[in-house]
């Protein structure tokens, strides 16, 4: 029986690994982390991670062909397959900081397998990584002195949360990048073979590891691109009177642009189109292409100003404070159908928020309070970082609140964000929401999802993302 072992318990080694158990029962695969109480999580009817339809595959295959376990040497010493999935968090410190990748937990994973190995292995590099590096792992391994072969592939993961198993189920293709000698051929043959289980053989790539590493990249950065560029126009749209909605429809229906992922919004957040981009920016740079990083990075700077630009106009339109005031915040997630918050764009909203003294009361249907509470306190990129090795959550900010129920987070308050699109936000009864706040009564909706002419109408004085401007907000100071 083919024994596949991840090391990596986290949103990507956990689902990906339980969709391959589904898809291929006579394959034996181990997730294995060194976190005990994410493995713990595993093992139990709460998993670590919210993601539609996982607790199903799980339940189907936990027990029989799909272990849990912090037995990482153990399983990785068994394994034919060894798939690496672990945090490559971008560097604080140190040559390339705010922008390499920190490959400290890759690379202390490559050892241990090359010291606990004793049979050849392929191994395959799941977590995005910057290009090159599986020649530096393949350093590592091979300079183990017991002759072991190993075989590394570069096999990048495209899945996107809050629909990984459908993404999973059916990907748009899967990436397989190896070396171009016959022993690389089988090892690509080798893991191919798990994926045919149930990806049409078309849909399967090959090429060679530092285009399969790129790709990863370039893809990530295509597609914060597009949610950039529709964002700076959705700052034009306000100033001249346009609606972003009606624009992105009609660039969308252009077949070489297509309508995917032009929805304007507060920001795109996540763990990995930012740590991604900056990663690209420093290989561009190292490379000697201060042009191209310089491109790249404009995703960046105008993905921040949208997150400034949105709280400026929350502060603008009360009269140019909020201090005190009661601000409702709807959904803290960095999307819908995940309870993930890494660089979620609130984080950065509610922090500008705080910064002009407002109070909050934080509402979001999977995330805990103590998650929020972390993410407020936290450093930049110290969240990206294996859960056992984060700061623990300070003491209860006053000025902060999480509630479990929207309309008490609503209730008294003088302004309500949205910041994540959950699909309740958009049936609630918000006549009620507007009985219940201070007047007059503000909705910023940073996803786009209210109907602004039906709020208007109960009295709220509404601002949404790139659409013609409420009155009341043409006369308030100007947005930075
Ligand atoms: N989250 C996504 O949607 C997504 C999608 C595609 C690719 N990726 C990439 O996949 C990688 C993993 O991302 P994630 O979101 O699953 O991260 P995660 O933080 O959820 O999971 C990583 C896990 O690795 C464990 N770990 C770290 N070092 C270890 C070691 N030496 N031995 C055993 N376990 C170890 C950590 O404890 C953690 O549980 C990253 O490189 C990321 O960029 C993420
Ligand atoms: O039109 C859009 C689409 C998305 N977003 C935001 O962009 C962020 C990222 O969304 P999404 O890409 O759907 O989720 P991720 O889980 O971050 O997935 C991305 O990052 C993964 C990690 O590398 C990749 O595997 C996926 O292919 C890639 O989509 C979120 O804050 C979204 O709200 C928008 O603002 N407008």
């Amino acid at each position: 029986m083919l024994k596949i072992c991840c090391i990596g318990a986290g949103y990507v080694g956990g689902p990906t690994m339980a969709v391959i158990a589904l898809k291929c029962p006579s394959i034996e695969v181990a997730v294995v982390d060194i976190s005990k109480s994410r493995i713990a999580a595993w093992n139990s009817d709460q998993l670590p991670i919210y993601e539609p339809g996982l607790d199903d595959v799980v339940k189907q295959c936990r027990g029989k062909n799909l272990f849990f376990s912090t037995d990482v040497e153990k399983h990785v010493y068994e394994a034919d397959i060894v798939f690496v999935s672990v945090n490559t968090p971008t560097k604080t410190r140190g040559l390339g900081a705010g922008k390499a990748a920190d490959l400290t937990y890759w690379e202390s994973a490559a050892r241990m397998i090359a010291d606990v190995s004793k049979s050849d292995k392929i191994v395959v590099e799941k977590s995005t990584v910057p290009v090159k590096t599986a020649e530096a792992i393949e350093k590592i391994l091979t300079h183990n002195g017991k002759g072991i072969k190993f075989q590394i592939l570069s096999n990048p993961e495209f899945l996107a949360e809050g629909t990984a198993i459908q993404d999973l189920f059916n990907p748009d293709r899967v990436l397989i990048g190896g070396r171009e000698t016959p022993e690389g051929q089988k090892a690509i043959q080798t893991l191919k073979n798990v994926y045919a289980h149930w990806v049409p053989e078309k849909k399967i790539l090959t090429t060679n590891r530092w285009s399969a590493e790129l790709s990863k990249l370039a893809a990530n950065a295509f597609l914060a691109q597009r949610i950039s560029s529709v964002n700076a126009m959705s700052a034009l749209c306000e100033a001249i009177g346009a609606n972003v909605t009606q624009v992105s429809y009609a660039v969308g229906t252009d077949t070489r642009i297509g309508p995917k992922f032009l929805n304007a919004s507060v920001g795109f957040g996540g763990s990995c189109f930012q740590k991604d981009i900056l990663n690209l920016v420093y290989i561009c740079e190292c490379n000697g292409l201060p042009e191209v990083a310089e491109y790249w990075k404009q995703v960046i700077k105008v993905n921040d100003y949208q997150k400034s630009r949105f709280v400026n106009r929350v502060v603008s339109s009360m009269f140019n404070t909020v201090a005190t005031k009661k601000i409702a915040i709807l959904g803290f997630a960095f999307k819908k159908d995940t309870g993930d918050t890494r660089e979620t764009p609130a984080i950065d909203v509610c922090k500008g928020l705080l910064g002009d003294k407002a109070r909050l009361s934080i509402y979001d249907p999977q995330v805990t309070e103590d998650q929020i509470q972390r993410d407020l306190w936290m450093n930049k990129f110290d969240w990206d970082h294996p859960i056992h090795l984060q700061p623990t959550s300070p003491t209860t900010e006053k000025k902060v609140s999480v509630v479990w129920d929207a309309y008490e987070a609503t209730k008294d308050a003088d302004g309500v964000c949205i910041l994540t699109e959950w699909d309740e936000f958009k049936s609630f009864d918000y006549q009620k929401v507007y009985d219940n706040m201070r007047k007059p009564a503000f909705v910023f909706d940073g996803r786009n999802i209210v109907d602004v002419e039906k709020l208007r109408e109960i009295g709220f004085i509404v601002y949404s993302i790139g659409k013609p401007l409420d009155p009341w907000l043409k006369d308030m100071p100007a947005v930075a």
